[in-house]
């Protein structure tokens, strides 16, 4: 069913430098959330902070009733095993074929048969459509299919709660767009704590039940994925709508100078919210909301058009659209 992971006060430096100070959010048992902030904000080191690969400064992660960061070298091992996590690069062993690969955790964690490996092993790898690439290396296959062996080995010891950095990083948008569907598939199927970090706002606007952005050494905003997509907060809006009109600049957080120079321009209208995917079996997830559930329960008016269709994934680039472009897609009420 998935567990949740409730985070309080969690800070994270190194050295002088402040990664992020006083994050506080629950992760909902079982819902996909995503991850997002510009290079740099500390998502990474959020995952690994999790999972307990780095140790925060202050703060606590509460998983299963137990303080991760507390935890002895023992316990931790333990409660890893609650824990899938999918590296950007898959974190694949270039000399093993697929089928070890993704049999490694079983063979290190449990004392299972070798029959049955074989059976899960099979099983993951049909569930992320990898059958029948069982015996090829890392380095004859496309990074698409790395990620999805990256999965498979992440799912072979069932866990409640899948980590998930930068899915997306070097797949064209197809491929994006299988993995996500795959992610919505898989979040039905297993019901698992999804926490995504991702770039791509395409896949922040369709898939997930919750959106958090880090932004400036802190946790900008975290909540429903309507919330955030109906969010006039300038980062949040910024951020979302890709545009360059905003508190974000090209390194940092613009200066005094550069944000008053801004000031009279007229911001684009919000786009509508896309549908979020669902599952191509037909099915609804658990964790799945009406669409407009969350806006309407809050009385906010969604911008125009919205959940008419999946369609507006793509907002518009870098708040450039033309004003005509802008209106008709207003005009397309739903
Ligand atoms: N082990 C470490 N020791 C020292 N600094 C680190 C370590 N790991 C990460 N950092 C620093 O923490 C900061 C955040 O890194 P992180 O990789 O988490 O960012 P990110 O938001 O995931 O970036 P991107 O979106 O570019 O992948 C960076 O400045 C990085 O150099």
């Amino acid at each position: 069913m998935g567990v949740e992971i409730a985070v309080t006060g969690l800070t994270k430096t190194f050295g002088s430098q402040t990664i992020w100070r006083d994050v506080t959010l629950t992760i909902p048992a079982g819902e996909i959330s995503v991850m997002l902030g510009p290079s740099g904000t500390g998502k990474s080191v959020f995952l690994k902070t999790l999972v307990g690969l780095l140790k925060p400064d202050a703060g606590s992660i509460v998983v299963g009733g137990q303080d991760v960061p507390r935890l002895r070298e023992h316990d931790l091992y333990e409660i890893r095993k609650l824990f899938g996590v999918l590296f950007q690069d898959g974190a694949l062993f270039g000399s093993m074929n697929l089928f070890d690969n993704v049999a490694f955790p079983l063979r290190e964690h449990t004392k299972k048969a070798e029959s049955d490996v074989r059976r899960i092993v099979m099983e993951k790898m049909d569930l992320v459509g990898l059958t029948g690439a069982e015996r090829k290396l890392p380095g004859e296959i496309s990074g698409g299919m790395r990620k999805r062996a990256g999965l498979a080995r992440a799912l072979v010891l069932d866990p409640e709660i899948l980590l998930i950095d930068e899915p997306d990083s070097g797949l064209d948008p197809v491929r994006t767009s299988y993995i996500n569907q795959l992610f919505i598939d898989l979040n039905a199927q297993i019901d698992a704590t999804f926490l995504i970090v991702t770039h791509d706002i395409n896949t922040a606007r369709t898939v997930p039940d919750n959106i958090g952005l880090l932004y400036h050494r802190h946790l900008a905003m975290f909540g429903p994925r309507e919330m955030l997509l109906s969010s006039e907060e300038p980062v949040v809006r910024q951020f979302l709508n890709a545009q360059t009109v905003g508190p974000i600049g090209m390194s940092e957080e613009k200066d005094a100078d550069e944000l008053a120079a801004e000031s009279g321009q007229e911001l684009p209208p919000l786009p509508p919210i896309p549908l979020q995917l669902s599952p191509s079996n037909g099915l609804r997830r658990r964790a799945q909301r009406e669409p407009g559930e969350w806006c309407r329960t809050h009385a906010v008016t969604p911008p125009p058009g919205s959940f008419a269709s999946a369609d507006h994934a793509i907002p518009y680039a870098a708040g450039l659209a033309p004003a005509g472009a802008l209106a008709s897609r207003s005009g397309e009420v739903g």
